[in-house]
């Protein structure tokens, strides 16, 4: 399930700000709340969050501290109760905190937020491996190709044409991918896998994890291209296109991966409409259960069984991530070559409510 929500403060609920307005003045009187918005404060700036509880727990007992945005240095401290935060806010508020790197804190009350939006992704537990993260059919091989292979592969691609869409940039081989229908032609076979990625293709028949009956003769390519900020929306990898096994090796950069099992399915049908107009975005959808996990720069990543079929991948668009209180900034870019094999019959999976084939 999401983490609490927390808005961005209300504007004209600023405390202590020495702008004289009296209409901000006024709105400060009237308005509280347990939940304070700290800037100035967070791991960007060498604060971890168990630091910044440990001070604010002297007004009363911290139920957490999260990360209010993406940028590592604000965070939402929540009391219990409106005077725990109210004692804080005055007694921290707009001077130097010596037990905070004598940092100067502007503190603000925060807002319950009811638009699911704004959930910060940020401060999901991001697990280091896919054991840690546990959802069956996911792992994760770091350093599946050395630093110089990483180079040949990205020279490779760097010297063959990218496709432009509007973030970031792609290449497809084996069989080109289609955005609208999030499919492939059948029909278009584009040739056999360029002899640049052989290797990877060649260590893949061997990755542990992989049962006897795996059919890892992987016939399509897409290689992404992330300016650092950009993500990939939550999706499952259309069942009717590709067979059970997906993998993904990550170059150049980090990023991390939220994986979202949404109660209600793959189809999120906009209030009113049939089941076969455009599905409703799932970011939108607020029920489900997240994991995330960190890919460093040359590991390769499985999705298979339950990872593959019914979980959606997401890579937030941020530009740094927080891991384990670490503030891991994403490279100018990340590449990642996405090998799957293009899937002839109908998906006859287990997961009948994530599945295409069904509807
Ligand atoms: O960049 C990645 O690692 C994932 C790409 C992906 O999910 C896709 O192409 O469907
Ligand atoms: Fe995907």
């Amino acid at each position: 399930m999401g983490l609490p929500r927390f808005g961005p403060p209300n504007p004209k609920a600023a405390v202590g700000d020495d702008d004289g307005d009296s209409n901000t003045k006024k709105a400060n009187r009237v308005i509280s709340s347990p939940n304070l918005y700290v800037a100035n404060c967070g791991p960007a700036v060498g604060l971890s969050h168990d630091t910044i509880a440990s001070v604010f727990a002297s007004f009363g007992h911290v139920r957490g501290v999260y990360a209010a945005d993406d940028s590592g240095a604000r965070v939402i401290v929540c009391y219990d109760n409106d005077s725990c935060a109210a004692a804080a806010l005055s007694a921290l508020h707009g001077r130097p905190c010596p037990q905070l790197a004598s940092r100067t804190l502007h503190i603000r009350y925060s807002v319950l937020q009811p638009s699911p939006a704004t959930v910060n992704s940020s401060s999901v537990q991001v697990c280091l491996s896919a054991s840690e993260n546990a959802i069956p059919g996911l792992y994760l091989l770091p350093d599946f190709v050395t630093p110089h292979e990483e180079q040949e592969l990205l020279a490779a691609v760097d010297a063959r044409p990218w496709i432009s869409l509007a973030k970031r940039r792609v290449q497809h081989y084996g069989y080109q991918f289609c955005y609208q229908t999030r499919n492939v032609n059948t029909k278009q076979h584009l040739g056999a896998l360029p002899s640049f990625v052989s290797p990877v293709l060649e260590r893949v028949l061997s990755f542990p994890n992989l049962s006897d009956a795996a059919d890892v003769s992987l016939d399509q390519l897409t290689v992404n291209e992330y300016p650092p900020g950009v993500g990939l929306s939550p999706h499952i990898d259309t069942h009717s296109a590709f067979e059970g096994l997906i993998f993904s090796l990550s170059l150049a950069g980090p990023c991390i991966m939220e994986f979202r099992r949404y109660a209600q399915g793959a189809w999120f049908p906009k209030a009113g409409s049939s089941i076969d107009t455009e599905p409703e975005n799932p970011e939108n959808c607020t029920n489900f259960t997240r994991k995330a996990i960190y890919l460093p720069p040359r590991s390769m990543l499985l999705l298979s069984g339950e990872a593959r079929l019914a979980w959606h991948h997401y890579i937030p668009h941020h530009k740094i991530d927080i891991v384990n209180d670490n503030v891991i900034k994403r490279s100018s870019r990340r590449v990642s070559f996405t090998l799957r094999k293009v899937r002839t019959g109908p998906c006859q999976c287990q997961f009948p409510q994530y599945c295409d084939s069904r509807r």
